[in-house]
């Protein structure tokens, strides 16, 4: 049996790379497999288990068909490695760092994802950003315009993850629902 996408996505700052980190442990012991993207971020702002690369590694790499899903955001190009099909194929659940951008597309090539939203308002989001200091705060700004823009986008097939409390709160609801979700499969 074919393994399922899930495709976890949100606004910048909602905590979707303390998500995966702080759920990594507990799902790989499931069996569940989590891509490590392809960023053209500079190596030390990267900020998660990513593989930066230039714009032109990024090129290549996408023209020898490396990427399973791949989009651009926010002045950046983000793929996720082919074999992530290898693993569906061999039965294995995958986690991927999605685009809410790029959802309609993924939906295409991956119609079974189970897409989850991360969602914590907008004031939040912003001291978080800030917080973090990855981004200037003109970035910032830019990021929580593009949130606004893509809120209404695809809500009624996608599952909403609150993560306005404490993360292992959210940990163990996302655990809970993943379980949900597999037992309707
Ligand atoms: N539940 C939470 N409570 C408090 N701070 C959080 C929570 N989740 C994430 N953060 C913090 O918010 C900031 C943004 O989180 P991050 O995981 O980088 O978000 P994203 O990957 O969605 O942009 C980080 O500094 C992180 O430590
Ligand atoms: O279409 P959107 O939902 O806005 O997403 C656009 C991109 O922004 C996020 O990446 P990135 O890691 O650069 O940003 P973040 O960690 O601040 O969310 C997300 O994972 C997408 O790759």
């Amino acid at each position: 049996m074919q393994g399922r996408l899930i495709y976890l996505m949100g606004p910048s700052g909602s905590g979707k790379d303390s998500l995966l980190q702080a759920a990594r442990a507990p799902l790989e012991a499931h069996g569940c497999r989590f891509a490590r993207r392809v960023i053209t971020r500079s190596a030390e702002s990267v900020g998660e288990d990513a593989l930066g690369v230039t714009p032109d590694e990024f090129e290549r790499l996408q023209g020898e068909g490396a990427f399973a899903l791949s989009w651009r955001a926010n002045g950046l190009a983000y793929g996720i490695p082919r074999e992530i099909d290898d693993w569906l194929s061999a039965g294995q659940d995958v986690l991927i760092n999605g685009s809410r951008g790029h959802l309609e597309a993924a939906r295409q090539r991956y119609p079974q994802l189970l897409a989850i939203l991360l969602q914590v308002d907008e004031a939040v989001l912003r001291q978080r950003l800030l917080t973090r200091g990855r981004e200037t705060p003109e970035q910032i700004e830019l990021r929580l315009a593009r949130s606004r823009k893509l809120q209404q986008e695809d809500r009624e097939r996608t599952v909403i993850l609150d993560n306005s409390g404490p993360l292992q709160q959210t940990v163990s609801r996302l655990l809970h629902l993943l379980d949900e979700a597999r037992q309707c499969a």
